[in-house]
């Protein structure tokens, strides 16, 4: 079974690679939502997969990391698009998280991506 805990961000970037004009290349900020999903067997004592509480606390210092920081200045967020975060929490968590099965990084309401691993 999946089990998700949902954080969030508020966090300023610009994308330094987008074309001359592009309005992403100019500073600018998000409240990102992040899911952090976890998949594994239910514990038939606990009745649970994890204790949320204990992906929150393995989100903690990522959380440190990137809340109110310009997201270019956090070591290899040099180039901070949706898919780039998503795919740094993933490696930040994923030590203290062994049944991390999904990042889902949210950037607006209607844009974001979905990172299951490499
Ligand atoms: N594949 C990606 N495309 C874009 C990213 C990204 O990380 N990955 N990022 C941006 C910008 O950061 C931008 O802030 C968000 O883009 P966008 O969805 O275009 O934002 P809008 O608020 O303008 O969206 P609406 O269309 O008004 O809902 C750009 N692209
Ligand atoms: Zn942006």
């Amino acid at each position: 079974m999946e089990i998700f805990k949902e954080f969030h961000i508020e966090a300023a970037h610009w994308l330094p690679n987008v074309p001359a004009g592009h309005k992403c290349g100019r500073m600018h900020g998000h409240s990102f939502r992040i899911e952090v999903h976890i998949n594994g067997p239910i514990d038939s004592q606990l009745g649970w997969v994890l204790d949320f509480a204990e992906i929150k606390e393995a989100f903690t210092p990522v959380e440190e990391k990137l809340d109110h920081r310009c997201l270019n200045e956090v070591p290899g967020l040099e180039n901070p698009t949706s898919e780039n975060l998503a795919r740094w929490i993933w490696h930040e968590l994923r030590p203290s998280l062994p049944l991390l099965s999904k990042i889902i990084v949210r950037e607006t309401c209607t844009s974001g991506c979905v990172y299951s691993g490499d």
